[in-house]
């Protein structure tokens, strides 16, 4: 492949995505009220500032509480669609528009706002951790007194940081100095072969023999290697396995995934004696990473001392600066206030880089999301090889992130399972194919000028991953076969039909059901791995209301099919499981639609707030022990929508540990041929089929 052409291709279908990203939050924000946008999760109304201080890192954390006027004491009446906004998410803190709540017809977020990481939500109000120079924007924002309300922003610098790195990678082919590692990746050198590693001894004894060989072929093959992990195979136990090795060589490691929550994964299981950093916002880790955070030990450290001192001066003058009333400085002396924490900062700055670069150097392994991989941090640093977890949930441009400058890849993923969500599923130059079917991997287009077998991909959900097996076949990876999480019966399908019949359960999982947990009793309901509720005969019709604006083609809201009877029947089955003594944090219900999670919310969270409510699609990487999974689509026509992506459908299917109860109209699902047929006949077959009718439920 072309590495100038394929970089060229990515910043095009970059661009696109980004315009894309940019106008569906303009679009929501220019023609839904603030009302509709908090009702849908995009924002939170009625906020008041109550505290500044400063957080980790020296940035300073604004917590705004409910208007408890509005909400009532402790925010107990914040309507439950306000969790739509998570810590670690990018928002904005604007004032509010004035006049009461049905006035307000569409907002336009004003120049005065500024923009900052979630840190929490709680019943309280939402803490918000600010960017280093807005600190004057806040100042103005609280000194006018008003209301404020937070909504959700899009994340352009993410978008930034790959096209830095596609604009680097074009540069370099131009330049003709790629890599060994960049020529292997684009199919110009063949792989080298896999050398054997001797005396090698296995730290984990534990480990099964499919993660052996995928370890002994990870660290013998000089150039990049893939690790297939299907559901629950261990593809984290497997990277410790690898990191432990590859630093007992005396190897330098950087570890990324695409998600916070994929590096914390892996950082929660390094043993604790290996000097490893975590890079990135501390609101964005979970709260056990912290104590490897490098953030957290640029304090805490015997590294942070010389930069606790200038930290301790420069929170006594923001106190100084936030106080309220009859303190509170004006004029000039709040302007040179202003001045002192600007000089203070610089000096701060400096010593951070100190310390942070003293702590990196340390390290020897090194973990990152896939962007904080471009972190400033890492620049001069060095690393022998370059792993990365779920790297078929990663846009390959991400991936080039922290790939610029490495030798060795070790990739993990399974593109089986959803690819990254792409907001353009086709580029700039070839119109429309908005399905989201399993044609997103189709052959791209053919080259403009070169010959090249392998054209640069068309969309932005061909990963890395996937293009490597289609440039190399099998022989580039190894398949971990052996399954710690379903029940025989859940993983049949799936592994019959996806994974080539090579799935193994292990004996540990491969008959656990409901009913063995020692808190279930034994009933209809917790004694059979599979149910399937057949919905079929018209009690239970799908129902497409979604509140867009005439004329106006809403993305976040257009998806929006939820079946209102089926969400009774997950009730249901949930007030079953639940009176078996099955707990509420065992259970998982899962739909395809965004509106079906809304539904399901408002039906059961405030009587069950540890059940565990969502989309297929966020629930990628989880498990339940018992998943409700609601599939809402029932019509005359067979449409199936998107439940027709049999990689959505995988992930919707491999949650559940030891039961998986679906609920679908079996007429509907069956239309059509494929894989969601297959299925459905599969589950006729081995499930415990159940008809319910609505007068049985209500
Ligand atoms: N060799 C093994 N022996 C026993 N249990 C194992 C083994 N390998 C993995 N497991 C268990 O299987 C579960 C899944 O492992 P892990 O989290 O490493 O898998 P994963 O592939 O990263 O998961 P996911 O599919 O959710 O991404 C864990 O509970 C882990 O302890």
């Amino acid at each position: 492949m072309d590495i100038k052409h394929f970089s060229t291709t990515q910043l095009d279908l970059l661009a696109a995505e980004l315009a894309a990203d940019l106008t569906a939050t303009q679009e929501l924000l220019s023609t839904l009220p603030p009302p509709t946008l908090a009702k849908n999760g995009l924002a939170i109304l009625n906020l008041l500032p109550s505290s500044t201080r400063t957080g980790l890192g020296g940035k300073t954390i604004l917590d705004l509480d409910y208007d408890s006027a509005v909400y009532g004491p402790k925010g107990a009446e914040v309507p439950t669609s306000s969790s739509g906004i998570r810590s670690g998410d990018i928002v904005r803190i604007e004032q509010q528009p004035a006049g009461s709540a049905t006035k307000w017809v569409k907002t336009e977020l004003k120049k005065g706002g500024v923009e900052g990481v979630v840190q929490r939500v709680n019943e309280k109000g939402i803490s918000i951790v600010l960017g280093e120079s807005d600190e004057e924007a806040v100042d103005k924002l609280l000194a006018e007194g008003k209301k404020l309300w937070v909504v959700k922003a899009g994340n352009e610098v993410v978008f930034r940081k790959m096209e830095l790195a596609m604009r680097r990678l074009g540069e370099i082919a131009e330049a003709g100095q790629e890599s060994r590692l960049m020529r292997v990746l684009f199919g110009h050198d063949a792989p080298s072969a896999v050398q054997e590693v001797e005396g090698l001894q296995f730290l984990d004894d534990g480990l099964n023999e499919s993660q052996r060989e995928a370890v002994r072929f990870a660290l013998g093959s000089p150039d990049v290697a893939l690790i297939h992990g299907p559901p629950g195979t261990g593809k984290t136990q497997t990277f410790i396995e690898v990191i432990r090795q590859l630093t007992g060589q005396g190897k330098r490691v950087l570890v990324c995934g695409p998600s916070n929550i994929s590096v914390d994964n892996i950082v929660l299981r390094l043993p604790p004696s290996l000097p490893a950093v975590r890079i990135g916002h501390p609101a964005r880790l979970l709260p056990n990473v912290l104590a490897r955070s490098l953030e957290v030990l640029t304090r805490t450290s015997e590294e942070a001392q010389i930069v606790n001192d200038v930290r301790k001066e420069v929170d006594e003058k923001l106190g100084q600066l936030m106080m309220k009333g009859k303190g509170r400085l004006k004029g000039s002396a709040r302007k040179e206030g202003w001045r002192d924490v600007r000089e203070l900062r610089k000096e701060f700055r400096v010593r951070e880089a100190k310390c942070v670069t003293d702590l990196v150097g340390r390290a020897k392994v090194v973990l990152a999301t896939l962007h904080g991989g471009g972190a400033r941090q890492l620049r001069d640093q060095k690393f022998d090889v370059v792993i990365i977890d779920e790297a078929s949930q990663a846009l390959e441009a991400q991936c080039w992130i922290p790939l610029m400058n490495a030798s060795k890849l070790i990739l993990a993923g399974d593109h089986l399972q959803l690819p990254p969500t792409v907001k353009t599923e086709t580029n700039s130059r070839s119109d429309k194919s908005k399905s989201k079917s399993a044609k997103d991997t189709k052959p791209p287009e053919a080259p403009p000028a070169s010959t090249s077998k392998y054209p640069p991909p068309t969309t932005l959900s061909t990963t890395l991953f996937s293009r490597l097996l289609a440039i190399y076949g099998p022989s580039i990876k190894r398949l971990l076969n052996t399954q710690y999480r379903m029940h025989t019966q859940i993983m049949t399908y799936p592994s019959v039909s996806l994974y080539n019949n090579e799935l193994i359960a292990a004996p540990s999982v491969a008959t656990h059901l409901l009913k063995d947990l020692p808190h279930v009793e034994d009933t209809d309901d917790t004694s059979v791995p599979l149910i399937f509720y057949d919905t079929q005969g018209g009690d239970y019709p799908e129902s497409t209301d979604a509140p867009a604006a005439p004329g106006k083609k809403v993305n976040l809201l257009a998806e929006s099919t939820s079946n209102p009877n089926e969400a009774l029947l997950c009730a249901h089955h949930l007030r079953l499981l639940l009176d078996a003594g099955v707990k509420e944090e065992e259970i998982a219900i899962i739909t395809p639609y965004s509106a079906q999670v809304s539904l399901l919310t408002n039906l059961i969270r405030s009587q069950h707030p540890a059940v565990e409510i969502g989309t297929v699609d966020g629930f990628q990487g989880r498990e339940k022990e018992v998943v409700i999974l609601s599939l809402v689509r029932s019509n005359d026509k067979g449409e199936i929508g998107f439940l027709g992506e049999k990689r959505r459908l995988n992930v919707a299917v491999t949650r559940a540990r030891r039961c998986l109860v679906v609920i679908g109209d079996g007429e509907t699902l069956s239309r059509e041929k494929g894989w969601v047929k297959d299925w459905v006949a599969f589950m006729e077959e081995n499930a415990e089929v159940r008809f319910t009718g609505l007068d049985e439920i209500q």
